[in-house]
């Protein structure tokens, strides 16, 4: 049998402020730090160990791991990056606030932008300021793979390959592996490794800072997942979220 722990990044200041993220490179709150550091806190009094980390190419989820990892006296690991596990980029609402414009445009627009699986929400223009075409972390890829905006099923397109050709590899291979990144290149995962339906998938949402275990068989079919830690504050986590998407 095989396992695997994903996490969310600890709350960051776009989540406390309500808005828009999608690869703007925002910071933890001091409450998605001490998300993160109990994340680690909880792996270790579990026993959990790792060989192999993953996360993306933003803060947020690159210092959620970093509080995992010293919590677990593991800041020795190995850790690949990459733009692949980054959050779904949210076009031209990156920075807008999800409250004003759920009042601008109404609750079920909002609702369509956060939650549909394939209506992205409005494009970049290359040349927006907001645009990340221009920073030198993207710098090793093409112009048009750098998006505008995405959809679910656009990140999908960009997660299930990175799992498929690298990290289900490596856990076939027998590493323990972590990963940390974002609510929905996590929900692209679990889409897929689930199979969950384009409809079903609307109403998965992930906690902050929770450690989500999957097992698989030795094919790597899941098994199964689950939360660690307190179920009730999980559901309750996720509950407010769920909630929080349809009224933004
Ligand atoms: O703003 C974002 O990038 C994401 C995650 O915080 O929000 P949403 O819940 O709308 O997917």
């Amino acid at each position: 049998m095989h396992q695997l722990v994903l996490i969310r990044h600890g709350e960051s200041t776009w989540n406390l402020e309500n808005r828009f993220t999608g690869w703007t490179d925002v910071d933890l709150t001091p409450t998605g730090i001490a998300q993160a550091v109990a994340a680690g806190r909880l792996l270790r009094d579990e026993g959990w160990d790792f060989d192999l980390c993953y996360t993306s190419l933003l803060k947020r989820a690159i210092h959620t791991l970093w509080h995992v990892l010293d919590e677990m006296d593991r800041t020795w690991l190995p850790v690949v990056k990459d733009w692949r596990l980054n959050e779904r980029h949210y076009g031209a609402l990156q920075g807008l606030n999800k409250a004003e414009m759920a009042r601008q445009y109404g609750d079920q627009q909002v609702l369509l932008w956060r939650r549909s699986y394939d209506v992205p929400p409005p494009a970049l223009q290359p040349d927006d300021p907001r645009c990340e075409r221009h920073d030198r972390r993207y710098a090793h890829l093409k112009p048009e793979q750098i998006p505008l905006t995405e959809c679910l099923k656009d990140t999908v397109a960009r997660v299930v390959p990175y799992w498929e050709q690298t990290i289900a590899p490596a856990v076939r291979a027998g590493q323990r592996v972590l990963v940390v990144a974002h609510g929905n290149s996590i929900r692209a995962l679990i889409k897929h490794l689930d199979r969950i339906s384009d409809t079903d998938i609307v109403g998965l949402n992930i906690p902050n800072g929770v450690p989500l275990v999957y097992e698989f068989d030795d094919a790597l079919r899941p098994l199964g997942r689950r939360y660690l830690g307190d179920a009730a504050a999980v559901e309750a986590a996720a509950a407010t979220l769920a909630q929080h998407s349809v009224s933004g």
